[in-house]
């Protein structure tokens, strides 16, 4: 399993140590959440900050982006050159034009689902993906308890991805901890997001991690 911790639930007044301390703990991908308090109700991080995050990372930025206007946060981020760029697909009237456009930047494109979305919405769009993320909680906080559908929600994604698109991963993103995964790795999930499971483990962020793994 590839555990991507979210730097939302991260100390911000220690934000380079927080970072550096994943990195050292053996995660494989930074997860940045990126809300424009429209699409959720909630406001975090912009490219300032999200650039300095990239100075520190030792691993690949996976960032999720949960906004209004993609296209403009596409462009934002791009220079910094994460290795995924995700969107959700209930805030986009062109998704197959904005995926070419991430990946006509260098950068592995990923769509996301929030908790009640088929995945019906994306069946045209699968082939043209590295990654889907289902969310496991409802987009715009860390810390909220896991939505257990998911699961049946990554075993029909899986069967999709087999058929269609074999090397796209699924990512999973809310609520995860060390019991829910083995669930989520038996459903074919490939990469956990957590926040507060991997920043407040009693046991510290390296322990948390390789408990996920
Ligand atoms: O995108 C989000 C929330 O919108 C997530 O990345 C959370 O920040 C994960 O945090 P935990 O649920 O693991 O605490």
């Amino acid at each position: 399993m590839l555990v991507a911790p979210s730097i939302l639930s991260a100390d911000f007044g220690h934000l380079a140590r927080d970072v550096a301390a994943i990195c050292e703990g053996g995660c494989d991908l930074v997860h940045v959440d990126v809300m424009d308090g429209h699409f959720v109700p909630n406001l975090t991080i912009g490219p300032v900050v999200v650039e300095a995050v990239a100075q520190v990372a030792t691993k690949p930025l996976d960032i999720h982006l949960m906004v209004e206007n993609n296209t403009f946060f596409v462009d934002l981020f791009a220079p910094l050159k994460p290795e995924f760029i995700s969107f959700h697909i209930e805030e986009e009237k062109h998704p197959h034009r904005l995926i070419q456009k991430i990946r006509a930047l260098g950068i592995r494109p990923a769509i996301t689902l929030n908790p009640h979305t088929s995945i019906e919405a994306i069946e045209f769009l699968i082939e043209e993906v590295d990654m889907v993320l289902l969310m496991s909680v409802n987009p715009g906080y860390g810390g909220q308890k896991f939505i257990p559908s998911v699961v049946e929600k990554a075993k029909r994604l899986k069967a999709l991805i087999e058929k269609r698109n074999p090397k796209c991963l699924i990512e999973v993103d809310g609520g995860v901890n060390d019991e829910n995964v083995k669930e989520l790795e038996a459903a074919g999930v490939d990469v956990v997001v957590a926040g507060s499971f991997v920043y407040k483990h009693p046991d510290g962020i390296e322990k948390a991690i390789s408990a996920l793994k």
